[in-house]
Parts: C-alpha cells; structure tokens; sequence
C-alpha cells in the first residue's frame, strides 16, 4: 500500500476516472442489447436498499432509450452458501421504476440467452443471482461467455464489487464493450473528499469482519489518516499481531496474512495513532465470534478465555476528546457487535461523528448502524480505492478502448 490515500483527488483531476468510458457520454440506440452489472448484494429483509437505489438512474436511462436491458447482481456468496434469489429485488425495481421487471432466477442457464433474445426495446429482466455458480467469485472465463450470451454492451455499475476481479464484471468487459454506469462513476467520485490528505484531521474507524477492513482499511490509512479506531475483526487482529491470545475472536477469513500485515503497521513507520481500548468486552461465542452469552469486561493487556471474543470496547478518553477535534472521518465496518446488544463503540462513535464530514462505509454497517449522513455502496472497494487508488473494474474499463463502442 502507499503512504497516502488516493483517489480522485480533492483538487479536482479525474483520478482513477480518468481514461474510463462513461454510459452517460454513449449514446444509447433503441433495440440495442445492454447488460448491467449491478451490485444489489442486500440481506433479504431490505433493510437498506442503498445499494439498489443508487442503480435505478442508469437502469431507467437505459430503458428509455429503448435498450433492451438484462441485469446481472451478484448476493451473498457461493462459498458460504449465503447466495440465493433475486425475485424480490425484481419486485422492488420494478416499483420503483414504474414498469415491468421480469425475473429469470438463473443467469448462466440455457434458457437465459433465450429470455435475452426475446425481450422487446425497453424491456428490463433481473437475472439470478451471478453467485449461484462458483466461477463468478474465481472470475471464470466459461461463466463470462454464459453471461456474455445475455447482450452485446455492459455497463457497469455496483461499486461494491469494483474490487473484486469476477465474471460478471470484468470478466465480462474482457468480452464485450464496456462502460462504467452512471452509479460507479458517482459512488468513485464521492470518495474524493475522504483521499488524499487535505490537512483536515482525519480520523478512521474500522471494524467489520471482512479481510479488507485489515488490508486496505489499516494497512492502506495508517499511512495518511490521524487517528484509526479499530474494532471488529481489525481489533481482534492487532491484538492478535500484538500477541495475545484472542480466544474465539473472528478473525476473518484469510487470518495469517491479516495479522502478518497488522504487525507490519504496528512495527513500521505510520502516521497514524492507533487507539488500542484498556478495557474491552468479551463473551462466549460461536465459531463465527458472535455472542452466545452476557459480556463482561476484561482490562487490556489481557487473553480473551477460550470459547469467549471480542465483541465491544470502551474508547478511551483522550482518543474521544480527539474525535471531537475531527474534521474529516470514515466509518468503515461496524466496530462492535452492534445487532447482538453490544453498543458502547457505536455509542461513543457516533454521535459526535454526526458533526463532521463522516461517511460510513459498506453494506452491513450501513444496514445496521443508526446514521442519517453520507453514506457510500463501497465497503472494502471502496477502502481498497483509498489505499491504492485504483481497482479491478477501473483498470478493466480504462483498458477498454473507444473503437470498441
Ligand atoms: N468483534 C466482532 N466480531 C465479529 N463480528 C463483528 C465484530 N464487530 C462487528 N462485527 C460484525 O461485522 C459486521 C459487518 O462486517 P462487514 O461485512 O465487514 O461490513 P460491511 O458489509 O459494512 O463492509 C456487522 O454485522 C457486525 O456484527
Ligand atoms: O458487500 C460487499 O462488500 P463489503 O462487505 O466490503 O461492503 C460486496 O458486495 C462485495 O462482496 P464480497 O466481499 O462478498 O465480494
């Protein structure tokens, strides 16, 4: 990672956006075949459906124009078990766009290319979800072309996958001509202001339980934001890096590397002060690290017992007189087990964040976490963005050239 966070930088330039093609500057002809690639990955309940809002704009523009319009989504994940159906997310569409959106529940059967093929101008299908297939997540040549056999263009939107290198993205823009959607160009510019270092002091507070709240999140801030409070998985890890026994702490899934990267920050230069509680709380728990019993306090340094994690801190006081001095702050990955009772990080967060220039970052955390500010679609894209200024979607798109359009 880099010692300062880019993006599109604060002074105006396009920054990763530069050289990438744009829906809104194609014209679009009636009958043409577009697929979307859209990132509707939502828990069932739709208690946050930001992620699917943020798409209608490029949706409706694409109808209207008379395209014939196949939406590819990805959900949850293959390897986990966690994908399922979209049907309802047709339903919400098309309520909100006011017209008809059919649902195909496969996007890879024989029977999809031929919805495809039937659609009329300005028809919108919603396909199954793309992580019905385990080649989605390993970016599988074989699945793209299945994919690639819904239309001849792809417009791509659903940032919070822009990090990850799978079929029905750049799998797809390897296939077919390709443009970033109106949604993907707005949700990378709107980082912008959480970049580049600005002189405003900066405060990041990472939790969550995904890797990239480790490797983008601290490894990629601690070189140009003031003050990082981890919880979550990333607190877990730096305890972990730091030596203690964790317990039953989730520890993400790829926890060698993340706490060889934790112990990497701690023991190189960084500018960032990195909040380490004194007293954190600790419950039984399952092998997921989430609560199965009452918590209890346990004063650091300390071993979390066995069969007990992590699952709450207390801030300690001068870093809460400092987050009254930010001026700028991101929230990525709730940093306590918030939806089990356990609020104290929240609580102490939160509330004096409200004042500031704060975005929470992600699916989850925004779903869950009580917050009327800016938000962003991006969880770990959009971290992997600020730490290295790039990602797999902008580099596959700016590779795209215009004579293929
Ligand atoms: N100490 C912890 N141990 C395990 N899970 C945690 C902990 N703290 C927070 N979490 C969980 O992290 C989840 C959000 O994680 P993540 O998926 O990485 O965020 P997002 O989807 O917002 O990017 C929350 O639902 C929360 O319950
Ligand atoms: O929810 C997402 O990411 P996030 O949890 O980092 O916000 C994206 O849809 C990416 O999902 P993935 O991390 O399963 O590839």
């Amino acid at each position: 990672m880099g010692s300062d966070a880019r993006c599109c930088d604060a002074g105006g330039s396009d920054g990763p956006l530069a050289g990438v093609p744009r829906l809104a500057d194609h014209p679009v002809a009636p009958g043409e075949r577009w697929i979307l690639s859209a990132g509707f990955n939502t828990g069932p309940e739709l208690a946050d459906t930001g992620r699917i809002d943020c798409e209608l704009a490029d949706l409706a523009a694409l109808a209207d124009a008379g395209a014939r319009v196949a939406v590819l989504s990805h959900q949850g994940s293959h390897r986990d078990g966690s994908a399922r159906g979209l049907s309802h997310i047709a339903a919400y569409l098309g309520r909100r766009l006011g017209r008809v959106v059919a649902y195909h529940p496969h996007s890879a059967d024989e029977e999809a290319p031929r919805v495809a093929e039937a659609m009329a101008p300005g028809a919108v299908v919603l396909f199954g979800n793309t992580r019905e297939y385990a080649g989605e997540e390993r970016g599988d040549v074989g699945l793209a072309r299945a994919f690639a056999r819904l239309g001849d263009r792809v417009a791509v939107g659903g940032f919070s996958k822009a990090h990850r290198a799978h079929a029905s993205n750049t799998g797809l823009l390897g296939l077919m001509p390709g443009v970033a959607a109106r949604s993907l160009v707005r949700d990378v510019a709107e980082l912008a202001p959480w970049a580049a270092r600005d002189g405003r002091r900066s405060v990041a507070v990472l939790g969550g339980r995904k890797p990239e709240k480790v490797l983008a999140g601290l490894a990629g801030l601690s070189g140009s934001y003031d003050l990082i409070v981890p919880g979550g998985v990333v607190l877990n890890t730096l305890l972990a890096a730091l030596g203690h026994r964790v317990g039953a702490s989730w520890l993400g899934s790829d926890p060698e590397r993340c706490v060889r990267v934790a112990r990497e920050v701690l023991q190189g230069p960084r500018r960032a002060v990195i909040h380490l509680p004194a007293t954190v709380y600790v419950a039984p728990a399952d092998a997921a690290g989430n609560p199965v019993g009452p918590a209890r306090p346990l004063a650091l340094p300390g071993d979390v017992p066995a069969g007990h994690a992590v699952v709450d801190f207390d801030l300690q006081p001068w870093a809460a007189a400092e987050l009254t001095y930010t001026e700028r702050a991101l929230v990525a990955g709730t940093p306590c087990q918030y939806r089990f009772g356990h609020t104290r990080a929240v609580d102490a967060v939160l509330p004096v964040l409200a004042g500031t220039d704060t975005l929470l970052l992600g699916g989850d955390t925004v779903a869950e976490l009580p917050w009327r500010g800016r938000t962003s679609t991006g969880g770990g894209s959009a971290l992997t963005l600020l730490a290295s200024g790039d990602c797999a979607v902008l580099r596959a798109l700016r590779a795209q050239t215009a004579s293929l359009l």
